[in-house]
């Protein structure tokens, strides 16, 4: 039996306009389950940035409800919004990484602010940029970087301290096909071994494919479809317990 009170996020009858315009995104109702990889497609245009600003709390809703790890977003008090980003890690488009900071800074951040010791911290980061293959880039700052190589680092530093949800806006935009299946499966180790439900949105029809367990929902026009029944079932049980999982 589905046990529906295990859901990561659940919106109800969401809509969002921007100022005065249109709404961009209308009627969305579903649910994300924990330990789920979904991918979220449309053409450009249809709204996948926006849905997943509602995801990382960038933006609250015109109109809808949303509730994430059991909180509901519209009656919780501003403060409490700091902690609950914290489950989050968050691919943005544009990157967004700290100029000042090195690459090793960069994605040392999540871990520094939950308080990780430094030995933890140089361990972890070090194995992540390898992984990345940013190992010789790690003293950079992002400004003499390349896209692709901020890129990295930007997901590098969303995945580093575990996330309980994975959002990211087309993270393999600025790499070639050969890094873009790394960085995939950097995700899906993610999800399967710690549990991480993942978000990924990507107009890259090439990468769906990539990921057999994947759930794909579709953006046309502000509206969801739901081509593989990813809004109606959880795929697969959540794991129980995760070793070394920060859940
Ligand atoms: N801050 C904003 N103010 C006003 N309109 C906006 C804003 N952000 C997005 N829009 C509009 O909302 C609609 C959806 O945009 P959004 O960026 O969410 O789509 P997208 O599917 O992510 O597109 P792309 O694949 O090109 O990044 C577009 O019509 C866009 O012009």
């Amino acid at each position: 039996m589905i046990d529906r009170s295990t859901e990561i996020v659940k919106f109800d009858n969401v809509g969002l306009r921007y100022g005065t315009d249109p709404e961009v995104l209308s009627n969305l109702s579903f649910t994300l389950y924990p330990g789920s990889f979904y991918f979220l497609t449309g053409a450009s245009g249809a709204g996948k940035t926006s849905l997943l600003k509602l995801l990382y709390l960038a933006q609250r809703p015109s109109r809808g409800a949303i509730r994430m790890f059991g909180q509901d977003l519209m009656t919780m008090p501003r403060e409490k919004l700091p902690e609950l980003r914290r489950r989050l890690g968050v691919v943005f488009q544009n990157f967004r990484l700290v100029p000042h900071l090195t690459a090793f800074d960069n994605v040392a951040l999540p871990l520094r602010l939950a308080g990780a010791d430094e030995q933890r911290v140089t361990k972890a980061v070090s194995d992540m940029l390898e992984w990345v293959g940013l190992g010789h880039r790690a003293q950079a700052i992002p400004a003499t970087m390349s896209g692709g190589e901020q890129q990295r680092v930007a997901i590098a530093r969303a995945v580093i301290a575990r996330p309980r949800m994975l959002i990211a806006d087309e993270p393999t935009g600025n790499v070639d096909p050969d890094m873009a299946l790394k960085l995939l499966r950097l995700f899906e180790a993610l999800n399967n071994r710690v549990g991480t439900t993942v978000v990924v949105a990507t107009h890259d029809v090439h990468l769906l494919k990539k990921v057999p367990d994947s759930l794909i929902m579709r953006l046309n026009r502000g509206q969801l479809s739901d081509p593989t029944g990813a809004l109606r079932y959880p795929p697969r049980p959540a794991p129980s317990s995760v070793p070394g999982s920060k859940q």
